[in-house]
C-alpha cells in the first residue's frame, strides 16, 4: 500500500502514512503522583517566538507596548527578540537597554542560532545590558540532522559546542555578567540519549555554577505525542543531565496537538523549573504554550502563579494590538463568552450558587460552572447570564434581580419564562437583558391599551359584618370612570371581590409578595399578586409609591390579563 492509498472514509490510511510516537522507557516514573505547588520561573517569548509567527511582525511601537505589559505582569525574564536576524529586533534590544527603564530584577533574553556572525552581532546588541540571557540553539532532531544539516550526531554536537565556546568566551571578554540558555531545538524529535549527550557537552563548556546556572531549555518545538510522553522525557532528562543542581530546566511547549498546556503542567510535575510561553498562546503554527491559562490554572488550585493577571482586559487589548490578532470567544479565562451561561440548568445553578456564596460569606470560591471568580481577573458579573432559547427561569430571575432589582416570586418566574421562551423561539436569537425587563414592565405593569385602570380607593369598616372592611374604589373601564365596591378582610381581599363582581369573573388572591425598588425614578415598591380565576392562575404586578396602591394595581394587572385570555378565546 502506498502512502496515499485511501481508507473508505476518504483520508489516507493512517497507519501507512503516520507513525506512533515511541513510549519512553521510565517505568519508575514519579511525576504522576506529584502536584504543582509553586509557580515556575516564567519567561515570555511573545516578542520573539510569538513575533516570528506573525503575518506582519511587530515594529517598535507594538513591541514596546507588549514589553511594558510583560514587565507590569511581573515577568522576570523576557525574550525580546532575535537581534541578529533583523534591524528592528537589534534596535529594540538597544532601546530596551538605553531607554527601556528595565527593572533591575528583569533579565532581557535574546535568541541566536549557533552561527558565529550571528553571535557576534548578538553581543553588539546586548552591550551594556544588565545580566542578559544569551539563548543559543541548534536543531538536534533525527529528521533535521538528516534533511536540514546533513550531519551525524557528532557534527550536530560540534555546532552546539562551538557556539557555547564562542559565547562563553565573548561573555568573559565583555567582563562577564551574562547568563546562558541552550536549546536542543526539536527536542521532541530527538532521541533522548542524543539530546542528553549534546546538552551534557554544552554543560561541560559553560560550566554552570550555583551563582550562574545554565538554562537547559527542552522544547516541544513540534508537539508530537500525548502530554505524558513529554513529562516522561523531562523526568528522564532531569535524572540524567550532568550538574543538575546548577541547571535550570526549562520547558518550551508548542501546541500542535492542542495539549500544550497539559504537557507543560505534567512536565512541571516531572521536575522542570521554568516555562517559556506567550500570552494567550500566540506562536508558530498552533502557538506556544499559553502562560496566562497556565498561570490561572495554578491560581484556581490555590497556588500563587506569580504573574499578575488581574487586568485580563488590558492583556487582551495589548495582545490584539501588538499581535494584530483576535482572541477567540471561548479562549480560557479571557474569551468574551467564558463567564457566560446561556443554558437554563447552568443559569439556575449559577444563580443559586451566587446566592449561596453571598449567604455563606466564605472566602473559598464555590459557584457551579464558574471555576474562577470573574472579578479576580478584572471581569464583571454582568455577562454571567445571557438569555436565549436555551435559557430557563433561573437565568431570567437572575437578570431581573441583578440588573433591575426585581425579585420575581418562583411561580411568576415559571410564568414569565414561558413568555420569554416564546419570544426567543420566535426570534431565534439572544434577548438582551433590557428587552426582558421592558417586556415584563409592559406585560405586567404598564399594560398599554389595557381595559381596566386603577385610579383610587378608600376603605372603611363594614357596618353589617364585624371585622370586615368595605373597599370603595375608582377604576376606569376603557377610559370611563367607574366606582366599584367589595367586602373582605382587608383592602386586597375587598378590592378583588369588588373587581370580580364588576367584571363578572370570580377571582381570588393565591399569593402575594412585595419589595421596595431601587430602580426607576419615582417608584418605591413593586407588588406581585398571583390570582386564580376559572381558567387557572396568573400573576399581575403593580409599581407605586404607596404599597397598598401597588397591590391593587397588581390585581388590576392580573384582571386585564384574564380579560385578554378570555378575549382571545372569544
Ligand atoms: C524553532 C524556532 O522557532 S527557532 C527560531 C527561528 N526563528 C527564525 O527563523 C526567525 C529569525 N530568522 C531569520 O531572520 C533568518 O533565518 C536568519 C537571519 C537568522 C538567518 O537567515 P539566512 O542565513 O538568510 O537564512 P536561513 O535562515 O535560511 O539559514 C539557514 C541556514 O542556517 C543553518 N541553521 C539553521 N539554524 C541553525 C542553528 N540553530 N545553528 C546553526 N546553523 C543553523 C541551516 O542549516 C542553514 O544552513 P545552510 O545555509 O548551510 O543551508
Ligand atoms: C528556539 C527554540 C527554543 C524554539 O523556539 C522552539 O523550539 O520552538
Amino acid at each position: 500500500m502506498d502512502a496515499n492509498s485511501h481508507s473508505p472514509k476518504g483520508m489516507p490510511e493512517a497507519a501507512v502514512k503516520y507513525r506512533a510516537y515511541p513510549q519512553i522507557n521510565i517505568p519508575d516514573r514519579t511525576w504522576p503522583s506529584k502536584t504543582i505547588t509553586k509557580a515556575p520561573i516564567w519567561c515570555s517569548v511573545d516578542l520573539r517566538d510569538g513575533n516570528q509567527a506573525l503575518v506582519d511582525p511587530m515594529g517598535h511601537d507594538r513591541k514596546e507596548r507588549m514589553f511594558h505589559l510583560l514587565v507590569d505582569m511581573g515577568f522576570k525574564e523576557i525574550e525580546i527578540g532575535f537581534p541578529s536576524a533583523s534591524q528592528t529586533d537589534f534596535d529594540f534590544a538597544r532601546w530596551c537597554i538605553e531607554h527601556g527603564s528595565v527593572p533591575d530584577d528583569v533579565s532581557l533574553q535574546v535568541l541566536v542560532q549557533c552561527r558565529p556572525e550571528l553571535i557576534t552581532r548578538t553581543f553588539e546588541a546586548l552591550d551594556g545590558a544588565n545580566k542578559p540571557i544569551v539563548h543559543f540553539y541548534n536543531s538536534t532532531s533525527e529528521l533535521q540532522r538528516r534533511v536540514v544539516f546533513a550531519k551525524d550526531v557528532k557534527g550536530i554536537k560540534e555546532i552546539a559546542v562551538d557556539a557555547a565556546k564562542m559565547i562563553t568566551d565573548m561573555a568573559a571578554k565583555a567582563g562577564g555578567g551574562y547568563r546562558f540558555e541552550y536549546s536542543p531545538e526539536s527536542f521532541t524529535g530527538t532521541e533522548l540519549d542524543v539530546a542528553l549527550e549534546i546538552c551534557n557537552a554544552v554543560i561541560e563548556v559553560v560550566k554552570p555554577t550555583p551563582d550562574n546556572k545554565l538554562i537547559i531549555n527542552l522544547p516541544s518545538t513540534v508537539e508530537m505525542a500525548t502530554p505524558n510522553i513529554y513529562a516522561d522525557q523531562i523526568e528522564w532528562m532531569c535524572r540524567n543531565l550532568d550538574n543538575r543542581e546548577n541547571l535550570i530546566i526549562s520547558l518550551h511547549p508548542h501546541n500542535d496537538r492542542g495539549t500544550g498546556i497539559a504537557a507543560a503542567e505534567l512536565a512541571l510535575m516531572a521536575g522542570a523549573d521554568r516555562v517559556e510561553g506567550t500570552l494567550f498562546g500566540n506562536g508558530e503554527r498552533t502557538g506556544n504554550v499559553d502562560v496566562v491559562t497556565m498561570a490561572l490554572n495554578m491560581f484556581t488550585q490555590g497556588v500563587d502563579p506569580e504573574l499578575d493577571c488581574s487586568n485580563i482586559e488590558r492583556m487582551k487589548e495589548v495582545f490584539e494590538y501588538s499581535n494584530q490578532m483576535a482572541i477567540g470567544e471561548r479562549h480560557p479565562y479571557v474569551g468574551e463568552l467564558v463567564y457566560t451561561a446561556f443554558s437554563g440548568s447552568h443559569q439556575d445553578a449559577i444563580n443559586k450558587g451566587m446566592k449561596a456564596a453571598k449567604v455563606a460569606n466564605h472566602p473559598v470560591w464555590e459557584v457551579p460552572y464558574l471555576p474562577i471568580d470573574p472579578q479576580d481577573v478584572g471581569r464583571t458579573y454582568e455577562a454571567i447570564i445571557r438569555i436565549n432559547s436555551q435559557s430557563g427561569k433561573g437565568g431570567i430571575a437572575y437578570i431581573m434581580q441583578q440588573d433591575y432589582g426585581l425579585n420575581l416570586p418562583r411561580n411568576l418566574q415559571v410564568e414569565y419564562r414561558e413568555e420569554i421562551q416564546r419570544i426567543t423561539d420566535e426570534e431565534g436569537k439572544e434577548l438582551p437583558s433590557r428587552r426582558i425587563y421592558e417586556h415584563f414592565i409592559e406585560r405586567y405593569v404598564t399594560q398599554s391599551g389595557a381595559r381596566i385602570r386603577f385610579v383610587d380607593h378608600h376603605t372603611f369598616a363594614d357596618p353589617e359584618h364585624k371585622g370586615q372592611r368595605v373597599v370603595a374604589a375608582e377604576i376606569t373601564d376603557n377610559g370611563e370612570v367607574k366606582r366599584i365596591e367589595g367586602r373582605g378582610n382587608g383592602p386586597i381581599d375587598g378590592f378583588i371581590n369588588a373587581l370580580s363582581i364588576y367584571l363578572g369573573i370570580p377571582m381570588s388572591v393565591e399569593d402575594y409578595s412585595e419589595h421596595s425598588l431601587q430602580h426607576g425614578s419615582n417608584a418605591s415598591a413593586i407588588s406581585y399578586v398571583e390570582t386564580s380565576y376559572p381558567g387557572g392562575k396568573l400573576f399581575g404586578a403593580g409599581i407605586n409609591t404607596n404599597i397598598v396602591a401597588a397591590s391593587l394595581e397588581a390585581i388590576v394587572s392580573a384582571a386585564n390579563r384574564v380579560l385578554d385570555i378570555q378575549a382571545k378565546k372569544g
